[in-house]
């Protein structure tokens, strides 16, 4: 179990002063993010950072200027009603400045928030499928994502520091200018409760961090703990005490560690913050002492204590906003750190994809294990793909159907062997163009509660204004039937969270699924479990219009049904990721091996 005390892992006072270090490059992201707000915020930042200072020295004016006028016998006003008026100006013109800075803090916060979720998600994209599948990895990506409020309010938080410095220098000038040994007792008194901020904020930043796993953990308990989509299960299964009992039982372990940490940082600071209060009253005896002595006036009085107080209010809010600016500024570590990861540039392999397959792919020797496990998925696996071929991938569940077709579409690296296109290791030809070449749907394919024609068009997003060719994809696929029975037809939102959203049947989102292959002018297609959720007379139509369609594209289909396997040109068959039969289905009916077995097994089930 971890006590605060196992927190203390981090470099602490270290840690925080280094982690400032992303603050120039931060504020650099948020300047590209809109220049004009920037300099306007920073502009009414340096006039009202001088408010306060003028605000005190004419007070100190209005009262110098009320006892001179009380002692004399014929008194002259016309001075002190300007004074009261300078000081109306500056009230109503702090206003307004306290305003501006609000609006343009608003404004500039909300696009820069927009502005790094963009390059989250543009970032997300050139990251390779084994990176997102690697949990340390997911643990950065989600603490970048989580933290775009926190780098809004680190933007405002800084600024405002800024803003806090440039009034603390006027107001220690002023000091200086009286008494400057009230400087050194301020300093003094606050240097404690300041140190002892930045340490525990540091140790937060770790205990937050050592629990990225668990709070991940607790995120995906609330989604399926209270979620239309798998409300149906919690409720038939009655699983809803299991999954809130565990979420009870990890939130509460972090509830005490952090309880702790809040205990002692509070308890520390108030010691601490007693320092402050006592040399604020130190230093007013002293000024009234002088005062009596007639070394300074009234009005010094009052200037000298005011700004003693609002000194010592703002070194007070400069160290807070300093550890919360540090702490956050430790959070911005892991955004940068996420922008900066090397990824292999999909532009960096040289070799041009070929325009016209004339060889086909050759598998040669392939194994496979995935990252981080020692078990090889795929083992010396070899065989071709030919041109134009309808290739069907068959094999009991985990056999490694869907793992193949993963190295195909270089998401995963063979640990050996290797697979070429037309004799080159298809690792050798540009990423991007090389993708470009297939068209795929998964069988955990997406559903976008986005419209429907937008469903159909993320198989070729560049056609998205192009309704022919959407039209001619859901014609192909069956989704055309869904589409007439919707009420907007293609403009139907589909799903149920946004307003007016039409929810699909299982076999109605797999038919929109399928038009999305049928966007893209791919030359090889890819259909994995396609028609698991399709009725027997929907597979069939749907399988004879792919096998119509795509005479001279080369495909390959992963079923489990054999009516639709038998199908294809040539059977591939799989048994625990070595390659155990590959033939026509005439060839392995004959061969009376795993694929004759598990059809046979089939088939008996439909008489
Ligand atoms: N991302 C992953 N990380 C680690 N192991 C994985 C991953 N994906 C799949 N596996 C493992 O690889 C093996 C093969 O999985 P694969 O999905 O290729 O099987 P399949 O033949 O497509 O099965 P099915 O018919 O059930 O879809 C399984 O044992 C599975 O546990």
């Amino acid at each position: 179990m971890r006590t605060p005390e196992s927190i203390k892992d981090k470099p602490e006072l270290k840690g925080s002063f280094r982690a400032l270090r992303f603050i120039p490059r931060f504020f650099m992201e948020i300047w590209r993010t809109n220049r004009f707000l920037f300099l306007s915020n920073l502009l009414c930042r340096l006039l009202n950072a001088f408010v306060p200072i003028a605000l005190l020295w004419v007070g100190k004016l209005i009262i110098d200027e009320i006892v001179l006028q009380v002692s004399l016998d014929e008194t002259d006003l016309s001075a002190l009603w300007m004074y009261v008026g300078a000081e109306l100006v500056l009230a109503l013109l702090s206003d307004l400045l306290s305003r501006a800075i609000g609006l343009t803090d608003g404004l500039l916060g909300d696009l820069y928030a927009n502005a790094s979720s963009i390059i989250i998600i543009r970032k997300t994209k050139d990251i390779t499928i084994s990176q997102l599948e690697d949990p340390d990895f997911y643990d950065k990506l989600e603490r970048a994502r989580q933290q775009t409020t926190s780098r809004v309010n680190l933007m405002s938080e800084s600024l405002t520091q800024v803003e806090n410095i440039i009034s603390m220098i006027s107001l220690i000038a002023g000091l200086i200018y009286f008494e400057p040994w009230l400087l050194i007792l301020l300093v003094l008194s606050i240097i404690p409760s300041f140190i002892n901020e930045i340490k525990f904020s540091s140790r937060r930043y770790s205990l937050a961090r050592s629990w990225t796993a668990e709070r991940r953990e607790l995120d995906y308990l609330r989604y399926i703990g209270a979620n239309d989509q798998t409300a149906r299960e919690v409720k038939l299964f009655g699983i809803s005490d299991f999954i809130a009992g565990r979420f009870q039982k990890v939130s509460d372990e972090y509830y005490q560690l952090n309880k702790a940490l809040a205990i002692r940082q509070t308890s520390f600071g108030a010691v601490f913050n007693m320092l402050g209060v006592l040399s604020y009253y130190g230093a007013y005896v002293l000024i009234i002492l002088r005062v009596i002595a007639g070394v300074l006036t009234l009005g010094d009085l009052t200037f000298l204590s005011g700004s003693f107080n609002r000194l010592r209010g703002n070194l007070q809010g400069f160290f807070l906003r300093f550890t919360r600016i540090t702490e956050r500024a430790l959070y911005l570590r892991d955004y940068f750190d996420f922008i900066d990861l090397v990824v292999e540039d999909p532009s960096d392999q040289s070799l041009p994809v070929p325009k016209v397959i004339r060889e086909g792919f050759k598998v040669k020797n392939l194994s496979f294990a995935y990252p981080g496990s020692a078990q090889n998925v795929l083992t010396d696996v070899s065989f071709t793909l030919r041109p134009g071929e309808k290739m069907a991938f068959v094999g009991q569940n985990g056999a490694g159907k869907t793992t193949l077709i993963k190295l195909f579409l270089r998401f995963y690296e063979p640990t050996s062997g290797e697979i070429t296109l037309e004799g080159v290791n298809i690792s050798r030809y540009n990423r991007d163009q090389y993708q470009q070449l297939f068209g795929v749907i998964f069988q955990d394919f997406f559903k976008y509660e986005f419209t429907m024609r937008e469903n159909i068009a993320v198989g070729n997003i560049d056609e998205l204004e192009n309704m022919e060719r959407i039209e001619v994809a859901a014609e192909r696929s069956l989704a055309s039937e869904v589409i007439s029975e919707l009420e907007l037809g293609l403009d139907q939102q589909l799903g149920r969270r946004f307003a007016q959203g039409k929810e699909l049947s299982g076999g109605q989102w797999q038919k929109v699924a399928l038009a999305r292959a049928y966007m893209k002018d791919a030359n090889v297609l890819i259909l994995d479990e396609p028609t698991a959720a399709l009725d027997a007379k929907a597979e069939y139509e749907v399988f004879q219009r792919f096998i119509g369609l795509t005479q001279d594209k080369t495909s390959i289909i992963i079923s489990h049904r054999f009516s639709t396997v038998r199908m294809a040109d040539r059977i591939l068959v799989l048994r625990e990721g070595r390659l155990e039969e590959l033939g026509t289905h005439e060839e392995l009916m004959q061969n009376k091996g795993l694929y004759a077995e598990l059809f046979e097994l089939q088939a008996a089930g439909y008489r």
